[in-house]
């Protein structure tokens, strides 16, 4: 094996079963992987997972860890997963792998998330068209806690809205608010290269400034954008033990008659995120579960 070097990344190429991928994807998610794509074979019926790990961090015991961390999930659909291939490639093996296997994609009735480097497809001419170049950050959409987030912003539009969006990733949902009629979107991510991701992509939508602002950060970094201001939309496509962690500290971005999106949550983790949230003086309106994934609508009381 090559020694491990600062610009290179370590490659997973998983072939996976379909019902697999959502909670394999959780899992890498939950362990700070987020450079995450599943290529998809029609032709075969088969899928491959893969995943860059920064060589310079993952040893080959950290590696074999992963694996044993991984498989328990085949287990409860009476599965094995199959060995993993590891190979060491450059920086841009990401990205170029994005643009072989990422195509247009339509989601819900009115949104089209259609990637930077192709024309627009003829037959979704009247769709509301999110450009997207997502780098190395997640979100292209693709995943079910982001359709979740997007179809409901479609289902009860943002008109004239402020919205916020934590853990912004490549920007998704701050485009699409704004295209479904919020007036401003302020975004945040703790990861630098979504903050850049997201800036690239604004512009790649022709943003403005005053439509949408990534910061770097959290909370704290959106309150400070804010300056005492408050949003009327919080939206939040974290993991659930993260929104759990940070929920009582949304309300003081929020004004009173303010709503949260909250995604990233397994279903089996919505009972209890739901307890947490309504002690803290949410109401919790609605579940929507996409497969294993679910998003509460919550508002303050
Ligand atoms: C599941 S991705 C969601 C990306 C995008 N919003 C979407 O819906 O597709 C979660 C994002 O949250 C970011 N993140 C994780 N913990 C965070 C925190 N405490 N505050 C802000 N961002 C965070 C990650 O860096 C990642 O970009």
């Amino acid at each position: 094996m090559n020694s491990a070097s600062a610009c290179c990344w370590w490659r997973l190429a998983l072939p996976i079963a379909d019902e697999l991928e959502e909670s394999l994807i959780w899992k890498l998610t939950e362990l700070g992987i987020s450079r995450i794509a599943v290529q998809h074979v029609p032709e075969k019926a088969e899928r491959t997972l893969l995943a860059w790990l920064p060589s310079s961090e993952w040893s080959e015991s950290d590696r074999d860890q992963l694996m044993v961390n991984l498989r328990p999930l085949a287990e409860p659909f009476g599965l094995q997963l199959a060995n993993p291939t590891w190979c060491e490639v450059a920086d841009e093996d990401w990205s170029l792998n994005w643009k072989q296997h990422w195509q247009s994609d339509p989601v819900g009735q009115r949104l089209l998330i259609l990637p930077a480097w192709l024309d627009l497809p003829q037959e979704y001419a009247d769709r509301l068209v999110v450009r997207m170049d997502p780098g190395s950050a997640f979100g292209t959409g693709s995943h079910p806690s982001t359709r979740l987030c997007l179809e409901a912003l479609e289902k009860n539009p943002p008109l004239g809205l402020r919205v916020a969006d934590l853990g912004c990733g490549s920007g998704v949902l701050g485009f699409a608010a704004l295209g479904f009629g919020a007036r401003q979107v302020l975004a945040a991510d703790t990861d630098s290269q979504a903050v850049c991701a997201s800036r690239a992509n604004a512009e790649l939508n022709q943003l403005d400034l005053d439509r949408f602002r990534v910061v770097h950060g959290s909370v704290d970094a959106l309150s400070a954008q804010l300056q005492g201001e408050v949003v009327d939309l919080l939206l939040c496509n974290i993991l659930a033990p993260v929104i759990e962690a940070l929920a009582s500290s949304f309300d003081q971005l929020l004004s009173a008659n303010g709503r949260c999106l909250l995604s990233g949550l397994l279903v089996d983790q919505a009972p209890r995120l739901q307890v947490v949230l309504e002690a803290l003086g949410w109401r919790v309106n609605s579940l929507t579960v996409q497969g294993c994934w679910g998003l509460l609508d919550v508002s303050k009381r």
